[in-house]
């Protein structure tokens, strides 16, 4: 039997197998672009989560101490996906694995190249910064990439088309990731919270909830394929909606007695700014002379 040939033949490893790993790996297995058999899920104790993994994707997982270290040591790509408060501990053990030609792809909100490195022991290692969302579940994703130096293009190519694979990818200076996390990273949850409210206004009038909750669903659809394909601006097409002294202008003037805009651009930045916050808690973890 001839095998597909897949688009990442390298074997890839998820070190960490929570929302984010499985929401990208997921991505990459329903678009044929890596076999499920040349990636690894890595846990520490969630072993239920590993079994379910294997069963709904037939991706292979393990939290077995001297497994987990045999496939860190021996694969060219592994992705960081464990929280920040666990990533010093995991990458002073990952660190002491690897080799100098390991891909290493963080996907951990705050954690800037430098430190990364630091943490690992390894200050030459080539690194991929990279910050996800949860949409590249379903190809829909957006990943905000940068390079550290020292990455062959074959492993940027590589590292680019693993997120490219499973939605739209904006390659960025480092400096801009934690402003991205405030868009695209945590944007989804924002965008979750709105559909919450208008599914409880919907059944406050009366709709059940499986009315009120596909209504929903097909405005927030609607309304971002509207600005993609009209290429019109928000602003214009919200206009459009707002007849002059109508329900649509009395609905933006309740929002704006809230500073609803305002609200949502301090949100973003609240965000940024705590993703550089953990940033710098992880730099704290190493010692003073290591510290930038
Ligand atoms: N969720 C999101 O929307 C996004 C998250 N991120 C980033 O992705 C990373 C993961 O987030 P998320 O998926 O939400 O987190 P989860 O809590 O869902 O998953 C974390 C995973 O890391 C594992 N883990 C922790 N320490 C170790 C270790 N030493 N060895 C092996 N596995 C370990 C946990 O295993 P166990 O359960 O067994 O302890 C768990 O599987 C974070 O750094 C976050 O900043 C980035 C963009 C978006
Ligand atoms: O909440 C967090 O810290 C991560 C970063 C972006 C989305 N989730």
């Amino acid at each position: 039997m001839t095998q597909t040939r897949m688009l990442i033949e390298d074997r890839v490893c998820f070190f960490g197998a929570g929302s984010m790993a499985e929401a990208v790996a997921r991505g990459l297995v329903a678009r044929a672009v890596i076999a499920p058999g040349n990636i690894t899920f890595l846990n520490r104790s969630d072993k239920s989560k590993l079994e379910d993994l294997k069963q709904r994707y037939g991706i292979p997982g393990t939290n077995d101490p001297v497994e987990k270290e045999q496939v860190l040591r021996t694969s060219p790509i592994i992705i960081l996906a464990m929280k920040p408060k666990d990533a010093a501990e995991a990458l002073e053990q990952l660190g002491k694995l690897i080799g100098p030609r390991t891909v290493i792809v963080s996907m951990i909100a705050g954690l800037s190249i430098q430190t990364l490195r630091s943490l690992l022991g390894r200050p030459e290692q080539p690194v991929v910064r990279t910050m996800p969302n949860t949409s590249s579940g379903i190809g829909l994703g957006v990943t905000g990439v940068s390079y550290s130096e020292g990455l062959s293009d074959d492993q940027r190519r590589t590292a680019r088309l693993l997120f490219e694979s499973v939605g739209i990818v904006v390659e960025t200076e480092e400096e801009k990731i934690d402003a991205l996390t405030g868009i695209s990273g945590s944007g989804p949850a924002y965008v979750y919270y709105m559909m919450e409210a208008l599914i409880e206004a919907g059944t406050r009038g009366g709709l059940t909830p499986d009315q009120a909750r596909d209504m929903t669903i097909q405005t927030v659809l609607g309304a971002a394929q509207m600005v993609r394909q009209t290429g019109e601006e928000p602003s214009e097409l919200r206009r459009k909606v707002t007849s002059p002294n109508g329900a649509t202008q009395a609905a933006i003037a309740k929002l704006d007695e809230s500073d609803f805009y305002g609200a949502v651009i301090r949100a973003a930045e609240r965000c940024s700014e705590r993703s550089a916050e953990m940033g710098r808690e992880l730099e704290d973890k190493l010692p003073k002379s290591d510290q930038a």
